[in-house]
Order: C-alpha cells, then sequence, then structure tokens
C-alpha cells in the first residue's frame, strides 16, 4: 500500500513531518510520501522522503503567472503530482494538460475524483492512479472505507472498466492501521488522508500506528 499524505495549508512544520515519514518509511519498508505547499517542495525533499506538489498547471513555460510549473516542481525535487483534488478542481481539458505537463516532466500522477464516475471519466485520461475522495466524509473521523465502502469498491470497478493499468487509491477520514486494512480489502492499492497526521500531536506516531498492519 501506498500512503500520500497531503499537508493542504495545515499549520504544521512540514520538515518535521517529512522527516517523521522518512524515518517510518525506512522503519517499516512501507512508500510513504509527503506533499507539502508548493513553496516547500525542495525542503521537503532535501529531507529524503518521496515529496509530491499538491498540483500543477496545465500550462508549459511561458507568460503565466501564478502558475506551479511541472518541470519546476520537479526541478524542485517532486516526485509526483496530486491533481483534480477536491478543494482544488479543474477542467476536464486542464487535468489532461496537467497529466501531460507532469508526464513531460517525468512526475507520477494521481487524478482525484469525488465518486465512481468521475473516477472512471479521470482514468479515461492515462493518469498512473486515481484517488477516490468523498468531500463530505474530508476531515471527519469516520474513514470512507468503513462510511462508504462501496464507493471505494465501485471506483476499484470503474478504473479497471476503463484501464485496468491505473492504480486506484482512496482518502477522507483514514488515520489508523484498521482504515489502511479496510482499504486494502476493498481494492484500493493505496490511500491519501491528511488531517490525521497534520494535525495530530506526535505525526511520527501517527504514521506508526497507520502501517503497523503492513510493517
Ligand atoms: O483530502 C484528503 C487527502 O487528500 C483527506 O483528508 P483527511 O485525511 O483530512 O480526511
Amino acid at each position: 500500500m501506498f500512503v500520500l499524505v497531503n499537508l493542504k495549508a495545515y499549520p504544521c512544520d512540514p520538515i518535521a513531518v517529512a522527516e517523521a515519514a522518512r524515518a517510518v518509511a525506512e522503519a517499516s519498508g512501507v512508500r510513504i510520501a509527503i506533499a507539502p505547499q508548493a513553496a516547500d517542495l525542495a525542503a521537503v525533499a532535501d529531507t529524503g522522503v518521496e515529496t509530491w506538489a499538491q498540483h500543477v498547471s496545465p500550462n508549459g513555460y511561458g507568460s503565466h503567472t501564478g502558475s506551479t510549473l511541472a518541470e519546476r516542481a520537479a526541478a524542485a525535487g517532486a516526485e509526483g503530482t496530486l491533481l483534480n483534488h477536491s478543494e482544488n478542481r479543474m477542467k476536464l481539458a486542464d487535468i489532461d494538460a496537467s497529466i501531460e505537463a507532469a508526464r513531460r516532466a517525468d512526475l507520477e500522477t494521481c487524478v482525484c475524483g469525488n465518486n465512481p464516475a468521475q473516477i472512471g471519466a479521470v482514468a479515461a485520461l492515462g493518469p498512473d492512479s486515481v484517488a477516490v475522495e468523498p468531500p463530505e466524509l474530508i476531515g471527519g473521523d469516520v474513514s470512507v472505507a468503513s462510511a462508504d465502502p462501496d464507493i471505494v469498491r465501485d471506483a476499484v470497478a470503474a478504473a479497471e472498466a476503463v484501464d485496468d493499468g491505473v492504480d486506484v487509491y482512496c482518502g477522507a477520514g483514514i488515520s489508523t492501521g484498521d482504515d489502511l486494512d479496510a482499504a486494502a480489502d476493498l481494492g484500493a492499492s493505496g490511500v491519501l488522508l491528511a488531517s490525521g497526521v497534520a494535525k495530530a500531536d506526535d505525526p511520527k506516531a501517527a504514521l506508526e500506528a497507520l502501517v503497523e498492519p503492513l510493517a
């Protein structure tokens, strides 16, 4: 299972979380990546943890003020990028162009969707992975895998029907090892989570507890 920790714009210390994630990944053998704010990509990558951007823009080099260029995210040390997070939704054509931009920059892509229908649609664009995250469960205490297991099962089926080479992750409310186990049982090969680590008093302990069933 892949564990992707999205730090959003939470007021945590991205370097401390990154160092904790690197240590837990090394000790457990579980693949863990951190997606910090764009401004923190280089500092987070310098810790040695696998680093992802939260978003890259659909454009390439040029007159695009305020954009997050895939090439510069990669140069800062990012290895992958989220796209179309429900807190940063994109037009279909822009998702397509951002996947292309990420591919030019050698960034792995994970495109989010709110439900199985959206997952099928974005899987058709050929990303490396997709992630189903029901917005109403994001930031809550109940994991998507227990609150709405069918949405995960159906998202896995929707992606597989379009392209069985696309990995399917799930997210929202995931914070424990049991949540990770339940997600895997439903066919997900990874999880996205945020508040369970970024808002934890002890992010390292939170990550250790999360990956414990896999270690
Ligand atoms: O949006 C998410 C990850 O991208 C999930 O957030 P929570 O883990 O806080 O529910």
